[in-house]
């Protein structure tokens, strides 16, 4: 009797065989045909595009899984797959349908064949296609999702400890290569589901968890994902939670050492501290007296935030007055994720880098009414040596040169009057639209946990089946997930998501 394991084992080698061999038709057709295009003309040059034929469609997981499977002895039977099949069936296709589908594959004797069938509308099909597939067992599942000449093999091992391992197939080279993958992944759940969203990203929907928390995105080909490839000189993919909702835009609160950023965020985060929340940075600077890591700052090594920012984990990163100081990406949406406002203290080469990242921000930057009053102030401080001060003060009329760069601040506040300059900033935050989004009022509080598959896909909207009864606990069995609006993305959050009922 073969261990479900091998069962899954097989059936992945021999999808994955099909993927190459189909990869390797391709690419000697490409040759044949490059080949005759060079034979007809005396000056070798590729063919025109139309010359190409066109890639092979026929059915090689069908045809490959009647196959007799690896097996010396009987074999247990029945294992899922879950795969987005493009089906045809009728001696002259008189049908065509897509969609999400269970499959059934049942090993029978030593050298039975597997048998796959497809069924639509009652009909089975005799000839599909399956683009995405996963096998489903109760410990383990996989998924594999075709994206041009890659197909993207996602794990989740037997251990519930260990979260998910990424694998991409390069189908003309045939090569296997594991990328570095960006930013946190989701949480080790049992199991999830998986579709293609475009071919810059896939959606993988956990199961078991909160359903604000269930929904990630894969990015594969996004423009963040190629910067970073093109840095590290690897292949690069990376995670981003999926927000429901925009929330509300972070704020970026820069200006000179001394100005005051400090004293005003304090005031805000006392005044509302429910509201709004602190990014806590890290930096490599040593702590001054009463200041507490984890809540001013985590203070680190420099050998450790440069490896976490060549891991992806920084948002921006700069070397500020001799030491470097970073925005970790969960500062930020920790705070997000607690439904609080973030404010990031950061200096005017940090906020630059955050103008160009994927976060959408307030940029305010604080100006002292005088260089002599910051001087002032940064002497009354005294938390710097008089060479530090010198050193601040001079960078200090550096970035007070740039406060004025086009398209970097959105407001100027200038620090005279604290009060009044708090006053001011208060009425600045307050302009921006305070609104909830109300559209997934019904799921925002829910902690229960969630389970839905993914049912069917257009090109903006995803619909998820519960698995579980949810009419019986009061909630709604079909949801409707809207990608229409999508906004952010790694290496953050990928907001705008909308979800509503379906009846
Ligand atoms: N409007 C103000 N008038 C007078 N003193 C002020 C005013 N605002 C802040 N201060 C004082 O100035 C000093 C510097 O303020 P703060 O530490 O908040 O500056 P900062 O911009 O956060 O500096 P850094 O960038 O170095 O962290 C503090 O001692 C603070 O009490
Ligand atoms: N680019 C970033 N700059 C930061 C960050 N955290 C703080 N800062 C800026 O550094 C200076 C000095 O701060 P201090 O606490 O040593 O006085 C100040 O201008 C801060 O705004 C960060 O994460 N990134």
């Amino acid at each position: 009797m073969l261990e479900k394991h091998e069962i899954k084992e097989w059936f992945r080698h021999t999808y994955i065989t099909c993927l190459e061999e189909q990869a390797q038709r391709r690419s000697e057709a490409k040759k044949k045909s490059y080949k005759a295009a060079a034979a007809s003309t005396s000056t070798p040059s590729p063919p025109p595009p139309h010359q190409i034929p066109p890639p092979i469609r026929s059915s090689p997981l069908l045809h490959r899984l009647r196959r007799p499977p690896p097996a010396s002895d009987p074999l247990l039977l029945g294992v899922s797959i879950l795969g987005r099949v493009s089906v045809s069936w009728g001696r002259r296709r008189s049908g065509h349908r897509e969609g999400i589908k269970k499959l059934r594959i049942a090993v029978g004797q030593r050298d039975a064949s597997a048998l796959t069938t497809a069924h639509f509308m009652g009909e089975e099909a005799p000839e599909f296609r399956v683009e995405s597939v996963a096998l489903e067992s109760k410990d383990c599942l996989q998924n594999a999702i075709d994206i041009g000449d890659k197909t993207y093999v996602i794990s989740r091992s037997d251990d519930p400890k260990s979260s998910i391992t990424i694998k991409i197939l390069d189908k003309l080279t045939r090569t296997w290569v594991v990328p570095t993958v960006l930013g946190a992944p989701p949480n080790p759940t049992s199991s999830h589901s998986v579709v293609l969203v475009n071919n810059e990203k896939i959606l993988i929907i956990e199961k078991g968890v909160p359903l604000k928390d269930s929904i990630w995105f894969l990015e594969v080909d996004t423009p963040f994902v190629k910067q970073q490839s093109k840095i590290k000189g690897t292949v690069v993919v990376a995670w981003s939670k999926g927000v429901i909702g925009e929330g509300q835009k972070p704020v970026v609160i820069s200006g000179p050492s001394g100005v005051g950023k400090g004293t005003l965020i304090a005031k805000l985060m006392k005044e509302y501290p429910s509201k709004f929340g602190f990014s806590v940075s890290h930096t490599t600077r040593a702590p001054r007296e009463k200041e507490i890591d984890g809540v001013h700052y985590h203070f680190t090594e420099r050998s450790k935030i440069e490896e976490e920012i060549s891991e992806g984990k920084f948002l921006e990163f700069a070397h500020v007055h001799g030491n470097v100081y970073g925005t970790s990406i969960e500062a930020v949406e920790s705070v997000t994720d607690e439904g609080k406002r973030c404010i990031l203290d950061i200096d005017v080469q940090g906020a630059r880098s955050v103008r160009a990242s994927s976060l959408e921000a307030i940029f305010i930057f604080v100006c002292p009414p005088s260089f002599e009053e910051l001087e002032k102030r940064l002497r009354a401080r005294g938390t710097e040596t008089e060479e530090q001060i010198q050193k601040r003060l001079r960078n200090a009329r550096a970035e007070l040169d740039q406060s004025n760069s086009p398209g970097l601040f959105d407001h100027l506040l200038v620090n005279d009057d604290l009060e009044a300059c708090y006053e001011n900033l208060k009425k600045l935050l307050s302009l921006y639209d305070d609104h909830e989004d109300s559209n997934d009022s019904f799921i925002k509080d829910g902690k229960e946990t969630a389970c839905y598959s993914i049912l069917s896909k257009t090109n903006s909207e995803i619909l998820l089946q519960s698995e579980t009864n949810e009419a019986e606990k009061g909630t709604t069995n079909l949801l409707s997930l809207d990608l229409s609006s999508l906004s952010g993305g790694a290496p953050g959050r990928t907001r705008g998501l909308k979800i509503s009922p379906v009846n």
